[in-house]
């Protein structure tokens, strides 16, 4: 697991701001829930943890290193769709995340090391549950099922940070609840920090152990891209008692933020 800090961070596109200033550190072993409008810049967010994008201005830090230029190993990540390899079994979809994390520059495992991997590949096929289905193709699973597959191909890098893009934003919301049972186990167990974006209030607080949100609290109708969003509510779930409102600029926003919340399970 891994400590993010972002500091004085600004995303800007043409003239249009998406992130204003954020500042945050986010503790080694957190699960953090991102909430917010769409087009706010949850997943430009995402990405700049990813190494995807670069801030405009400011700079992140993964445990106090500036982050690497591309996406590395040490992160896993987890869109709503769309993350495997459609030409590649379960299991070979699975192998080749080990092997690509193991081996960047051939992108293969011979001998014992490949062994290795298919039996480490095999355990996590069946910790996500996909034991039975090991040589079907992403077609033939459902959508749940794929989703579990993009999981085990994103732990099976060992990364140290995991993002989530909505990860379940597709799914009916019982194949969500079973997601949800999956990944809060697999968080604790293999003690990753969390980045998860989400449109679901209550996703973000049945697993998080800290949900921020991203919102414009200016806005120039004149020039709709002249200010970004920035963090309007960050409540850490870990507390008992009332829930802290850091930083809080829009006190309108009603019910979910005023909850008394107790520690998150
Ligand atoms: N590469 C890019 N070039 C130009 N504009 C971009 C680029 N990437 C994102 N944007 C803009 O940045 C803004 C934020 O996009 P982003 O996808 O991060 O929002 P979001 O909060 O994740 O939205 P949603 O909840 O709808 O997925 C949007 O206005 C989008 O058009």
């Amino acid at each position: 697991m891994s400590a993010i800090t972002v500091e004085n961070v600004w995303v800007e596109y043409g003239d249009q701001i998406v992130l204003e200033n954020l500042n945050l550190e986010v503790a080694s072993g957190a699960f953090l829930a991102i909430v917010g409008p769409s087009g706010c810049g949850k997943s430009t967010f995402l990405r700049m943890v990813l190494g995807q994008e670069r801030p405009t201005r400011g700079r992140m830090l993964i445990d106090g290193e500036p982050l690497p230029d591309e996406p590395g190993p040490d992160r896993g990540v987890v869109f709503q769709r769309y993350s495997v390899f459609p030409h590649l079994t379960v299991l070979g979809n699975v192998l080749l995340a080990y092997e690509l994390g193991r081996s960047r520059v051939f992108g293969r495992l011979f001998g014992a090391a490949r062994r290795e991997a298919r039996d480490k590949a095999e355990a996590l096929i069946a910790r996500v549950g996909l034991s039975a289905h090991r040589d079907k193709h992403p077609s033939a699973l459902s959508g749940g099922m794929q989703q579990r597959l993009a999981i085990a191909q994103a732990l099976a890098k060992n990364p140290k940070v995991l993002l989530l893009d909505e990860p379940f934003g597709a799914l009916d919301p019982g194949t969500r609840a079973q997601m949800h049972a999956l990944i809060k186990p697999l968080w604790a167990k293999l003690g990753m920090t969390v980045v998860m974006v989400t449109h679901d209030l209550k996703e973000a607080f049945s697993l998080g152990t800290r949900v921020i949100a991203f919102d414009k609290v200016r806005h120039d109708p004149q020039a709709p891209g002249r200010y970004g969003a920035r963090v309007t509510y960050d409540l850490d779930l870990t507390r008992e008692g009332p829930v802290p409102v850091l930083g809080a600029v829009k006190p309108d926003i009603g019910a979910p933020w005023s909850v008394r919340v107790v520690a998150a399970g």
